[in-house]
């Protein structure tokens, strides 16, 4: 079996536009067929169904990158120890993938197409697999965290800093799921926003969002003491340790957390670069991390902070959206740059700073499904 990237991103172009009926399918079939897998899952699967488009699509995207696939696929691998995932349910699941995107790619489908899928399957779930496998003795499928604080910062944001009872390594810039007792398989993804520390604690930039179940629990429902679960840490977008170029970070919203324990972690390392961030929030109440921001400003004279405020007009600082914003400045051509926040405004961002000059290889982001 010979992989065949471009049969598999071809197939998967015509299922794309379809994508919610093909997921909405393929989870029918799953548990049609599989009926004791449905404990698995939680009980709503709006959220779980985006999830498994997006790591598809990532999947697929990324079949003619082998490092960059292996280092994604090791970390869902490991990740999937917390939902108690084992190698036989990998069949299952592969039998209704194989059955969906048949069905929804059934006019241009043929023997060919079947094998590229079949090899490009086997292969991305016998990487899963084995990073798992090598993770099992190692690791924890996921972490107890204690939460030792929870600062209100705005109606809607907190910041939660927690102790996991196990040492939890991770890279600046990585994310985690996280679990409350309140809503049992409901994972939700947050980043950690502060560089590793010695007393193993981790800080998590929160905001509740409408109907969110994880986010309001851990606004409203949370207090010091109560313990969270914690998955696998995962995410790719973490400081080029290398790297002599200066750096901008452009934060929108929340977005803030990774790009923060990016900058603790350059801060830390006894480099001097010059650093500049770009805070962006909607009205100033929500800059809910300003006076953090300004007390590392004064620690580290090379790091400028700028806070942007988009949505109110009396707001005496600087006022604008984020990518409009990024352009106002000299170029940024030969930075390091790392953009996190609401998805609009990174790949706005992105592209207009490609069109500035700033090669895509020195352009860091990570797609992460954040609060909800
Ligand atoms: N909490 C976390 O750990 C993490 C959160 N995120 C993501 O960051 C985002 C944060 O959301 P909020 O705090 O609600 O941000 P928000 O909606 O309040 O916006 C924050 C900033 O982004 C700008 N912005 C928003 N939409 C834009 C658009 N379409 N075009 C240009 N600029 C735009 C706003 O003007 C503002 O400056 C969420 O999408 C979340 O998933 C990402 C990584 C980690």
């Amino acid at each position: 079996m010979s992989l065949n990237p471009r049969l598999v991103k071809e197939s998967f172009s015509v299922v794309e536009p379809q994508a919610e009926r093909a997921t909405a399918y393929f989870y029918g079939r799953l548990f049609a067929e599989n009926p004791h897998l449905r404990a698995m899952f939680p009980p709503a699967m709006n959220v779980q169904r985006d999830r498994l488009f997006s790591a598809l699509t990532r999947i697929v995207w990324s079949l003619d990158s082998p490092d960059s696939l292996a280092a994604f696929l090791s970390q869902l691998g490991r990740d999937h120890r917390k939902y108690g995932v084992i190698a036989e349910h990998y069949t299952a699941v592969g039998n209704a993938l194989l059955a969906t995107i048949r069905r929804f790619a059934a006019d241009i489908w043929d023997h060919e197409i079947e094998a590229a899928w079949v090899a490009a399957y086997t292969a991305a779930a016998n990487m899963m697999i084995e990073s798992a496998e090598d993770d099992e003795g190692v690791s924890p499928a996921w972490w107890l965290a204690e939460v030792i604080d929870h600062e209100l910062r705005h109606r809607d944001i907190a910041v939660i800093t927690l102790r996991p009872t196990q040492r939890l390594p991770y890279q600046p810039g990585q994310y985690v799921n996280v679990q409350t007792a309140r809503w049992p398989r409901v994972w939700r993804t947050f980043s950690i926003a502060n560089a590793p520390r010695k007393d193993n604690t981790i800080r998590l930039h929160v905001r509740s969002v409408p109907g969110g179940w994880v986010s309001t629990t851990l606004i409203r429902h949370t207090r010091i003491g109560d313990t969270l679960m914690v998955g696998s840490p995962m995410g790719t977008m973490t400081p080029r340790e290398q790297s002599m170029r200066d750096v901008l970070c452009v934060a929108g919203g929340t977005g803030l957390a990774p790009l923060k324990a990016i900058i603790e972690s350059i801060i830390a390392s006894g480099r001097r670069p010059n650093i500049h961030l770009l805070y962006g929030a909607r009205t100033s109440g929500e800059l809910y991390d300003l006076p953090d921001l300004i007390a590392m400003e004064s620690s580290f004279p090379w790091l400028r902070v700028l806070p942007v405020v988009s949505d109110e007009q009396s707001y005496d600082g600087m006022r604008g959206h984020l990518p409009e914003v990024t352009q106002r400045f000299h170029s940024w051509a030969e930075h390091d740059v790392y953009v996190c926040g609401p998805p609009a405004m990174v790949n706005e961002t992105v592209r207009r700073l490609q069109i500035d000059g700033v090669p895509l290889s020195r352009i860091h982001r990570d797609i992460v499904q954040a609060e909800r």
